[in-house]
């Protein structure tokens, strides 16, 4: 199965152009970062992938079909999306919220199957999360709430999943989890697209990187040989720096003093 993103632009009405002719391709079990300044149209694209916002200019392809001609529980069972912020309505619990994963695969009325019921115990271990599976949603902090938004997406059983920045709410050491996290997601063969604000991330899962720059261009590189000390200085307008670890085998990514 492969996600391919074809000639891409977007602007909004108001005739803000975001970006223009991006273009890319990933397979499942292949992780694809975005990195980009503030504002340069990363949730944008990511709004665009997941078939909430409408581009302007191309299309995206699951195999050869078009993401808009495909139904909502089409789409569903292939891509899954978690966005950067959510704001919950209700009080449901950790795993009735989980469970909402499912609705693709569910017909009227039916309720939840043992496969589904086995998805869901599947998705809340992966994320580790189990414990608070009879939590109100509502009282959940910004951390834990993403990690079950991750564990609703698992849930949803997609061929890609789509994170918008998944540490932006995240302590230290939940980062870290989290980017594990992700690289476990690509060994269990998903396919995943997520946008950071943090290089460094991006040295940590390695693979390909896209840099959306504010002029709306889009370039693609291997994160080791494309990712330069002077790209990412003139990418955030400050001096970046990368030191090579032994011990970790990859590139540090850090500012100076
Ligand atoms: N409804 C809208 N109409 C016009 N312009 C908009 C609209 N919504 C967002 N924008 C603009 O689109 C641009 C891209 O926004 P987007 O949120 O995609 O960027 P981003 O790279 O994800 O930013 P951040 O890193 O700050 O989250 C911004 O300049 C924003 O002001």
């Amino acid at each position: 199965m492969n996600l391919r993103i074809v000639e891409l632009g977007f602007a909004y009405p108001n005739g803000n152009q975001i970006f223009t002719e991006v273009n890319f391709s990933l397979k499942k079990g292949e992780i694809f970062t975005i990195l980009g300044p503030n504002g340069a149209g990363k949730s944008t694209l990511l709004n665009c992938i997941g078939n909430l916002s409408e581009p302007t200019q191309g299309g995206i392809f699951l195999e050869k079909d078009n993401i808009k001609d495909l139904s909502l529980r089409q789409f569903a069972m292939r891509i899954g999306y978690v966005p950067q912020i959510h704001q919950p309505t209700y009080a449901f619990t950790v795993e009735e919220f989980v469970a909402m994963g499912r609705t693709p695969y569910l017909s009227a009325f039916k309720k939840l199957s043992l496969q589904d019921q086995r998805m869901i115990e599947e998705a809340m271990e992966l994320v580790r999360i189990t414990d608070l599976r009879n939590k109100a949603y509502t009282q959940l902090s910004g951390g834990e709430r993403q990690l079950v938004t991750i564990a609703r997406a698992i849930a949803q059983e997609p061929d890609f999943i789509l994170l918008d920045e998944p540490t932006a709410h995240l302590d230290f050491g939940n980062q870290i989890k989290t980017m594990k996290l992700v690289k476990k997601l690509s060994d269990q063969g998903y396919g995943v697209i997520m946008t950071t604000h943090n290089p460094d991330q991006v040295f940590f899962i390695g693979g390909r990187v896209g840099v959306l720059n504010r002029s709306g261009t889009f370039e693609i590189g291997v994160v080791d040989q494309y990712l330069s000390e002077d790209l990412l200085s003139r990418l955030y307008n400050e001096p970046v720096y990368l030191f090579y670890s032994n011990q970790l085998n990859r590139n540090i990514c850090t500012a100076g003093a």
